[in-house]
């Protein structure tokens, strides 16, 4: 490819439906690939090393972060999640459009990096139904459960930093929503690059 990818960060409390929502996505555009953090939580029933996550431990990750492996890293509900700087890198290097399921400290460090990166944070449409979302996944005990939901609380409060807020309460409409904004930063880059190329030169418009 001759052109870097886009990057895209989707954050939300847990349980609002992001990964749902990205893993959608990804079956609907083949071309937007995900990244698969490290972190120090340990596995859920159905998830594989490598798959949904880089399983390692509190070691593993401090030599990790002592290397620069992590473009960015941060401690969610008591664990430790970091994207590799090698594979994001990588993959925007042979253009592909690459989607971080990450939290909003994350999100915020990754923007001081990709300046150009669309940051998207989805909610929830209650407290209740995401109260029921985390209970009806049934992966998490009653007390990882609580604190999930205590600490959505301060990470609402970061949605007016973020580009884009999409309200995951008809499935189908969250994604439109998401396909929505991934379409238009290609878009938006594409114009801008086809400007710089004076591609629209066939049409004559005077400079500006
Ligand atoms: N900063 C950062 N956060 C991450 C990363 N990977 C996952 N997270 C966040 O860690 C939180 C917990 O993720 P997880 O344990 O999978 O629970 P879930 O959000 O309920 O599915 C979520 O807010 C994720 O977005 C990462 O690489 N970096
Ligand atoms: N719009 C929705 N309506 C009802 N249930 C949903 C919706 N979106 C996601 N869910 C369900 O809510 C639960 C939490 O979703 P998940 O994608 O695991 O959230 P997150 O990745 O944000 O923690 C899952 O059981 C999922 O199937």
């Amino acid at each position: 490819m001759d052109h870097p990818g886009n990057l895209f960060v989707v954050s939300a409390p847990s349980g609002a439906g992001k990964s749902s929502l990205v893993k959608a996505l990804m079956e609907l555009d083949s071309h937007v690939q995900p990244s698969v953090s490290h972190t120090t939580r340990a596995p859920r029933g159905q998830e594989k090393h490598g798959r949904e996550y880089f399983f390692i431990s509190e070691p593993e990750f401090d030599a990790m972060v002592a290397a620069d492996g992590f473009v960015e890293w941060a401690n969610v509900h008591g664990r430790r999640y970091g994207t590799s700087r090698r594979a994001i890198e990588e993959r925007i290097a042979q253009g592909a459009d690459v989607v971080l399921e990450i939290d909003w400290q994350g999100a915020l460090q990754i923007r001081k990096s990709f300046a150009d990166a669309v940051l998207v944070f989805i909610l929830p449409p209650s407290w209740e139904e995401l109260r029921s979302r985390l209970e009806r996944r049934g992966e998490d005990s009653a007390d990882v459960i609580e604190l999930r939901l205590a600490n959505a609380r301060q990470e609402m409060a970061q949605v007016g930093k973020f580009d884009f807020v999409i309200i995951n309460e008809v499935f189908e409409r969250a994604l439109f929503d998401l396909k929505t904004i991934v379409h238009a930063q290609r878009l938006k880059v594409s114009a801008q690059r086809r400007a710089r190329a004076d591609t629209f030169a066939s049409l004559d418009i005077p400079a500006s």
